[in-house]
């Protein structure tokens, strides 16, 4: 295999014994058993085949070739049923091939089933170290990770408790954090199980960009938006057979094409860069506001401020509140796009600074940046130095874009513009702050614009 092949797939398929009815599954069973016992050679010959009759493949992929290089992030998408997870298991060798081959090299980490790997009778701490040294790290450099799986999991007291107990959330939180940190060349990664709170996804986004600079990734979704925005190439499967491979975005547009042509009887044409809009049901469609109207704990459930999220930089200052308010200054309990928020900061100085700058970022839920600012021309015929103890106020007062519907978080970073470019972020609060989109848009792309007005006029020029 080139060395630059990290994931050789060759005429791969895998099929399943199926019975038509619940006695033939018995049938097969004591006409196999039959013929084992039997001396008789023309008798064993026809019980076998009886044996075989009984039940029928059913092949849940078949003649799968591919090839993913060094570096690459390659996407497998598909409806139900189509043959994903069957791939993915023989790619990371907890399934046997009936036909054909995979070789992979390096050291591959996955997380497919839940649970796999994990004995439900140990405790999280003894299956983080069962399950680090299945990926080939020794007893000594899992002690010295530990402390830092533990950290990514963050399930508390649970990882002394015995993994039966956990709940799905627990077990991809723990799972994720063992194969974030086995040094893995290759990550195989069903986003279905990818399971957990806004903050965690968010963390795993992080570590998944981190790693995808220069691993290899195979990754298995239904949402052809995360395929286009992870990915480099994808692979689209149906019934067990690929059906294109190619750029992710060609893939995922010709696949969303065939959507539309199933669910609406004809093709919508995509042309130049414009992309298809997400199969999207009508009722996300609709705007979500009168479902749950008047409902109190909505801010404190859909707007939340984590002043424990990771960080990196020198701790300068405490970011003590991050918040988004209405025009009136109260909370705001719902973003549908185009309302005037504000976003303020309020800070604690540690450090002294001559200058600071505050800026924001808000990112999708794969992590991806999609707008934000800084005050660094605020202070500028008037520096706001600042001493140790002094509190900071940052207030951004902005026409919300419309966000498509979902979860978005909100890096916070903090500068000094008097220090050396290099030097002048001192502090930057990864995922801060958390908030829920329920826009009601049918807009297309990552951001919704404020279209004003749509209209349609047509001319005849030729009358009969
Ligand atoms: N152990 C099994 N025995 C029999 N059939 C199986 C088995 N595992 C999978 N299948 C069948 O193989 C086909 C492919 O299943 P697979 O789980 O790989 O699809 P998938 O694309 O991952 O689906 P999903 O998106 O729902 O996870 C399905 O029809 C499934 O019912």
């Amino acid at each position: 295999m080139s060395s630059d092949v990290i994931i050789r797939v060759s005429d791969l398929g895998k099929g399943f014994r199926a019975y038509k009815h619940p006695s033939d599954r018995l049938k097969q069973s004591l006409y196999g058993l039959a013929a084992r016992l039997t001396p008789v050679p023309t008798l064993k010959a026809k019980l076998s085949r009886r044996a075989i009759a009984s039940a029928q493949v059913f092949w849940a992929l078949r003649h799968v070739d591919l090839e993913v290089r060094r570096g690459e992030t390659v996407g497998i998408i598909g409806r139900n049923g189509s043959g994903k997870s069957t791939l993915l298991q023989m790619v990371c060798g907890t399934l046997a091939p009936t036909e054909g081959s995979v070789t992979t090299q390096g050291r591959v980490a996955a997380l497919l089933e839940l649970g796999s790997g994990f004995d439900v009778e140990f405790t999280g701490r003894e299956n983080v170290y069962m399950n680090g040294q299945l990926h080939g790290l020794s007893k000594e450099q899992i002690d010295e990770r530990f402390d830092a799986i533990a950290a990514f999991a963050d399930i508390g007291d649970f990882l002394e408790q015995p993994v039966k107990t956990y709940s799905s959330g627990m077990f991809v939180r723990l799972a994720f954090a063992v194969i974030a940190h086995v040094d893995a060349d290759v990550l195989i990664i069903d986003e279905a199980l990818a399971v957990g709170d806004a903050f965690f996804t968010q963390k795993c986004m992080r570590f998944l960009r981190k790693f995808m600079q220069t691993g290899t990734v195979l990754f298995v979704s239904h949402d052809s938006s995360a395929i286009r925005g992870l990915c480099t190439r994808a692979m689209w499967m149906d019934h067990g057979k690929v059906i294109d491979v190619g750029d992710a975005k060609d893939v995922c547009n010709r696949y969303l094409e065939a959507y539309y042509e199933e669910h609406q009887g004809k093709s919508r044409k995509v042309s130049g860069t414009k992309q298809p809009a997400e199969p999207v049901s009508a009722s996300t469609r609709r705007d979500r506001r009168g479902k749950y109207d008047a409902q109190q704990d909505r801010a404190a459930r859909n707007f939340v401020f984590d002043p424990e999220s990771a960080r990196s930089g020198s701790d300068a200052a405490t970011i003590e509140r991050v918040e988004m308010l209405k025009e009136d200054s109260s909370p705001l309990l719902w973003v549908v796009g185009r309302e005037n928020v504000t976003l303020r900061i309020t800070a604690r100085v540690r450090d002294p600074l001559e200058q600071p700058v505050f800026g924001f970022t808000v990112k999708d839920k794969l992590g991806r940046m999609l707008f934000g600012d800084n005050t660094f021309w605020v202070p500028q015929d008037d520096p706001a130095e600042c001493v140790t103890g002094d509190r900071m106020v940052a207030e951004f007062r902005f026409a919300m874009p419309i966000l498509l519907p979902g979860d978005y978080a909100v890096d916070i970073a903090l500068a000094d513009a008097a220090r050396p470019r290099d030097a002048q972020v001192l502090h930057w609060q990864h995922d801060a702050y958390l908030f829920k989109s329920d826009a009601a848009t049918s807009s297309t792309g990552l951001i919704g614009m404020p279209m004003r007005e749509i209209s349609l006029e047509v001319v005849h020029l030729h009358t009969s």
